[in-house]
């Protein structure tokens, strides 16, 4: 397999403290992974160790199949990022805070500068200073930086944050043409599987600095994702039926009164029977299909649950 990031066994901690445990990430070449994770979880901390901004506690990282270290310059060359916040000059134009990075990075290039400002749609900017620009041309003048050296990775942390519906829809627009037209591969951070479920082809999971999951959008798609429900005012009771009794084990107990039986090897009638047979109430018995939001929202609470012993 051709990678382009692979990640083995990376931590860091903080004063003692593990933010990032053991984590083995996989990108491979030419595609969108999206890297998705609820605030806070170490989204930010990967990309940074993976540009180098931060030094990883223990573990490896290897771009384009060479070992990351404090010298890389070259490999480090052959991206581009955007981590936390883009800032720039703001008494300046676009394509002016794009040549003061050109020069910084030794790359003088005019016709990079237009190129890459076309690509953002910000070519008609002109004169106007940057701290005129909304929030969505900012980003779009982030990745316009990013992309003007052409490079053949790009790392974004959430590019898609605080941006409204259309300029969500034109910088997921803008990803697949980098991605299709221009081959280049990217990985984007973001705490919504919504805004990158139409354009990933892998999906990392990570959740209190741990990757729970690395799965295609192909295989996901493909998966079963029908569960029972089971609504009960007796879910104690209720469980212990399913576990002892009918010798279920893929169930969990969700807060309050709500089960849900992943089990498709058991029928709804059996379990409404066993059920009747002992008394317990039951307000709702159904069959659903969890949404991809949910499969993945699965995921990660269950990761913490699974920390807590709560999963049966
Ligand atoms: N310099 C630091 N010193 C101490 N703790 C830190 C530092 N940087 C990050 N952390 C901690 O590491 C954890 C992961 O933070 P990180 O910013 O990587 O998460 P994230 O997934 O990118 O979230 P967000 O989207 O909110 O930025 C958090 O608990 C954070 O408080």
């Amino acid at each position: 397999m051709n990678y382009i990031i692979q990640t083995l066994g990376l931590s860091k901690a903080y004063e003692g403290k593990e933010v990032i445990s053991n984590v083995n990430l996989n990108v491979r070449k030419g595609e969108i992974y999206g890297f998705l994770g609820p605030n806070g979880s170490g989204k930010t901390t990967i990309m940074k160790m993976l540009t180098n901004l931060v030094k990883p506690t223990t573990g490896d990282i290897l771009l384009f199949n060479e070992h990351l270290t404090a010298s890389s310059y070259e490999v480090l060359g052959r991206l581009g990022s955007i981590i936390e916040y883009p800032i720039f000059y703001e008494k300046m134009t676009a394509a002016q805070n794009l040549e003061l990075h050109g020069k910084y990075m030794g790359y003088p290039n005019k016709h990079a500068i237009l190129e890459a400002l076309e690509m953002v749609g910000l070519k008609n900017t002109n004169q106007k200073p940057v701290k005129e620009f909304s929030l969505g041309m900012k980003q779009r003048l982030g990745i316009a930086r990013a992309i003007m050296t052409k490079p053949e990775l790009l790392i974004l942390d959430e590019p898609i944050n605080g941006l409204d519906p259309l300029g969500i829809k034109e910088i997921r627009h803008l990803f697949q043409v980098l991605n299709k037209d221009y081959g280049i591969t990217l990985l984007i951070s973001t705490h919504l599987l919504s805004e990158i479920e139409q354009i990933a082809d892998t999906i990392g999971v990570i959740s209190e600095g741990r990757l729970i999951e690395e799965v295609s959008m192909e295989s996901i798609r493909g998966q079963n994702t029908e569960f029972i429900e089971l609504i009960t005012t007796e879910p104690s009771r209720a469980a212990a039926i399913l576990d002892h009794q009918l010798r279920i084990s893929n169930f969990k107990v969700l807060h309050d009164r709500n089960i849900r039986i992943y089990d498709n090897s058991i029928s709804q009638g059996d379990i409404f029977k066993a059920l009747v047979l002992q008394n317990i109430e039951i307000e709702a018995i159904n069959k659903k299909v969890m949404s991809l939001e949910e499969y993945f929202l699965d995921l990660v609470q269950g990761d913490s649950k699974r920390d807590q012993g709560g999963v049966h």
